[in-house]
Formats: structure tokens, C-alpha cells, sequence
């Protein structure tokens, strides 16, 4: 059995705001948080194989990044500036198509390393190739939720479905169970009703959930109304996709009746808050959506519309544009952007049973942040220093699955420069440069 305690941390549980503890003390065993109290209480204390020393740290949950697709931080800084559609059609799909799971390979891996470095434990990607993102992740000791990208029509949609089964019978549970699978139809302007109803088919045989981009732009609104007479939001729930567990990533162009349809139906919402910003896609009604109580989660969406992994960058500017979006200064308020960033991500994806909260039971996905920093001074009160002042190169130790990966700031899993030098130079060669 491997033990590991964090001694003298301030211990966020996220449990509740009063669930906080000072100079607390975090055991796990083989992976599993079995016990958290105050200083002393950990059983055992000589038979730890690692202890780490916490002072002046606040462990709390990692964070969780629901929507992203990894390996195109290949792409990070080759097409800014644009909308979406002509982004994906003159830019980025042109340079996808030339592509090797090779190169997402490394393009997971950097992506892996940026969000170790910035506190994420856990995401949801969506891509092609996802064998390679796989091994990305196994190897780099991360969790995550992988969904193999389908656009549903010749020439790749048969073959896509085909990749995505391989992925769930592969991969589902794999990684001594930091990863899990669902399946990732692109968007319902990419597939047709006749291919969703292929992947609803495959979802129920595999008891898998869907990953699925929903209601971006406003041109995929009225392009969706038009050719089906329903909002996107009511076309997928009219093919009966809510049903299955939905992630649903975006959910920017919302009537009222699509909000209760997703607060009441879907497992989870991607919010996207930079992407959408910068794609000029528009801002999600996510206060009314967690008003009618829906489950929302953080992401960053890819490095090529972002253009980093950082989640706490997202919370901040997520919780900002909610506020000014409103006019209403209490929307979202720190805790609740925590919230949606650790257990509420986690419920998203479908993993709110085991990563999200520091509690007993749950595995260990910890992170700890170093407060002594001017920055994060005084102290009056901890969550509103860690959602609207800390940044990532406050994240000082990280640990997946009960794993250190991080420990003071050096990643144990990632050979940083090799990963830097083999993603610049396969970007430049794809980029023709
Ligand atoms: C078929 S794999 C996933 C596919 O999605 C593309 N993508 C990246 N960001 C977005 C976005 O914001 N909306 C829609 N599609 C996006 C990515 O480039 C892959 O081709
Ligand atoms: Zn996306």
C-alpha cells in the first residue's frame, strides 16, 4: 500500500464554505483520500512512504477543464482573430487534415504539461487520433475524459463511429481508471439526425455518455431553425439526445425553453467564457442556467481560441463576464466559481462520484497553491483570493490519482524541453514554415 500525507496545508474541501480547515492534514492510500482532519489526526504517521510539507498552502480540489481538444495547441497562435466558421473551414481544418497521431501525440502532451503546470487534474477532450491522446495521458499521469470527434457525413463519419467504439473498448477504464470515454459527435450542424441517431444507438450499447458542441454561434442558431424549424437546443432534444448523460460544450445562444430543457436534462454544461469571447461567439446565459439549477462546468475549448489551458483564467473572466453580462455584481460569486471549477466540472463529465472534493472516499486529485505571495495578501477571505487573484504559477504541487506529479513547481511525469522543442518543431513543418 502507498501512503502519502499533506501536513500544514489549509485544506479547501469544497464541501462548503465553512468546510475549510487550517494546518490540516490529508491522507491517501493507494489513490483514495481516506482521512482528512486537523494536525495530528492521521493515523499512522511513520508509515508514510511521502510526506509533504504544506505550510502556507491551500490544498484544495484540482480543477477541472470539461471541454477542450487538447492537441491543438499545435495550432495555438496560427488562426486568431477570426469567427468561428470561417476559422474552422480556412484555417484550422485545412491544417488538421495534414495531421498524424504522432503529432497529436505531443500536441496532448504539451497540452498535458500546461495544465499540470496550471493546476488541471482532470479534462474532457474532444479529437481524432484519441489513441495517441490516450497515451498522452496515460504517460503523463493525468485524468481524462476522451471523446473521439466525429463530423457525421462522408467521407470520415462511418469510419469515425467505427474509431469511436475502438476508443470506448480500448480505453474506457484504462490508465488505472483515470480515463474515461464518451462519445463526441462534433455538433448538429456536422451531424445530420440520421447520424445522431447512429451515436445514440452506440451510446446505449456501450453505456457511454456524448460530448457534443451545442449553440455556439448565432449563425448555427438560425442555420439549425432554418433546416429543422427548432432551435439547436429543441432539435437535439427532439432526436431524443438528452436521454443519454450530455455534455453539452458552449450552449451560448440559449431561448428560455432550451435553459430548462438543459438545466432539467443534460448532465452537464461546458462553459467556454474566453473562446467565446474571442471567436466573438457571444456570451452564455450561465446565470440563468444555474438559476434553474443545471450543472455547469469550466472549460478553455482549444489553445487555438483560448489561446491557453489556464483555468484559473477562465473562473475569473467566467465569473467577470457573468457579472457585467447581468449588471449584477453577486452572479457568480467566488465560491461558486470554484465550485464550477473543481466538483462542478467533475458532475459534468460524469465523475462527481470520485474527483471534485476532498473528502474521504473520493480519489486523491489534489493540488496546492502557495498563498504567500504579495499577491495574495491579507488573507480576509481565501476563496475570493484564489478565484480573483491567484494565477497559475501559484500552483506549487499537484497530484492525480494520489500521484505526485508535481512537486514544488517541477513536473515529475514531462520532459518539458523535449515536449517544447518537438511540438515547435512539428507546428512549424505542418504550418509550411
Ligand atoms: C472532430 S474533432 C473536434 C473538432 O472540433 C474543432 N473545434 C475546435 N474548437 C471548436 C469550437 O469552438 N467549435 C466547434 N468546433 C471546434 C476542432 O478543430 C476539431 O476539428
Ligand atoms: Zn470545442
Amino acid at each position: 500500500m502507498n501512503k502519502l500525507l499533506i501536513r500544514g496545508a489549509t485544506v479547501l474541501t469544497m464541501e462548503g464554505q465553512d468546510a475549510i480547515i487550517k494546518t490540516g492534514e490529508i491522507l491517501m492510500e493507494d489513490g483514495w483520500i481516506t482521512h482528512v482532519g486537523l494536525p495530528g489526526s492521521a493515523p499512522g504517521y511513520f508509515d508514510m512512504d511521502e510526506v509533504i510539507e504544506a505550510d502556507g498552502m491551500v490544498a484544495m480540489p484540482g480543477f477541472v477543464n470539461c471541454h477542450t481538444h487538447a492537441a491543438m495547441t499545435l495550432l495555438r497562435g496560427y488562426a486568431d482573430d477570426l469567427p468561428l466558421m470561417q476559422w474552422l473551414n480556412e484555417k484550422i481544418w485545412p491544417f488538421e487534415d495534414k495531421l498524424t497521431g504522432e503529432d497529436v501525440y505531443w500536441g496532448s502532451k504539451l497540452a498535458c504539461l500546461e495544465m499540470i503546470k496550471s493546476g488541471t487534474t482532470c479534462f474532457g477532450d474532444m479529437y481524432a487520433f484519441m489513441d495517441d491522446v490516450a497515451r498522452a495521458v496515460e504517460e503523463t499521469g493525468m485524468r481524462a475524459v476522451l471523446s473521439r470527434g466525429m463530423i457525421g457525413v462522408a467521407p470520415t463519419g462511418s469510419n469515425a463511429l467505427q474509431e469511436a467504439e475502438e476508443l470506448v473498448k480500448n480505453w474506457n477504464g484504462k490508465a488505472d481508471g483515470r480515463i474515461t470515454v464518451m462519445l463526441g459527435p462534433h455538433a448538429p450542424y456536422t451531424c445530420p439526425p440520421d447520424y445522431l441517431a447512429k451515436v445514440m444507438d452506440l451510446a446505449a450499447k456501450l453505456k457511454v455518455g456524448i460530448h457534443i458542441h451545442v449553440s455556439e454561434t448565432r449563425t448555427e442558431f438560425y442555420d439549425i431553425l432554418k433546416q429543422y424549424g427548432k432551435t439547436p437546443v429543441q432539435h437535439l432534444d427532439s432526436l431524443g439526445l438528452f436521454k443519454y448523460p450530455v455534455l453539452a460544450a458552449h450552449c451560448v445562444h440559449l431561448e428560455q425553453e432550451d435553459i430548462e430543457i438543459l438545466a432539467q436534462k443534460a448532465m452537464g454544461i461546458a462553459y467556454n467564457p474566453q473562446s467565446n469571447m474571442k471567436l466573438a461567439s457571444g456570451i452564455a446565459p450561465v446565470a440563468k442556467l444555474l438559476d434553474l439549477g443545471a450543472t455547469v462546468g469550466l472549460g478553455t475549448d482549444s489553445t487555438a481560441s483560448n489561446n491557453n489551458l489556464d483555468i484559473l483564467e477562465e473562473l475569473r473572466v467566467g465569473s467577470f463576464l457573468q457579472k457585467v453580462d447581468t449588471m449584477n455584481a453577486e452572479v457568480i460569486p467566488a465560491y461558486r466559481a470554484l465550485q464550477m471549477a473543481t466538483i462542478d466540472g467533475a458532475l459534468s463529465m460524469g465523475l462527481g462520484d470520485r474527483v471534485g472534493l476532498i473528502k474521504e472516499g473520493m480519489r486523491a486529485d489534489i493540488i496546492l497553491i502557495n498563498t504567500k505571495e504579495p499577491h495574495m495578501c491579507p488573507q480576509h477571505n481565501l476563496f475570493a483570493n484564489i478565484a480573483y487573484s491567484a494565477n497559475s504559477a501559484d500552483v506549487n504541487t499537484v497530484i492525480i490519482d494520489g500521484k505526485v506529479v508535481m512537486l514544488d513547481k517541477v513536473v515529475l511525469t514531462i520532459n518539458e524541453e523535449e515536449v517544447m522543442a518537438e511540438v515547435q518543431e512539428r507546428a512549424m513543418r505542418l504550418a509550411g514554415k
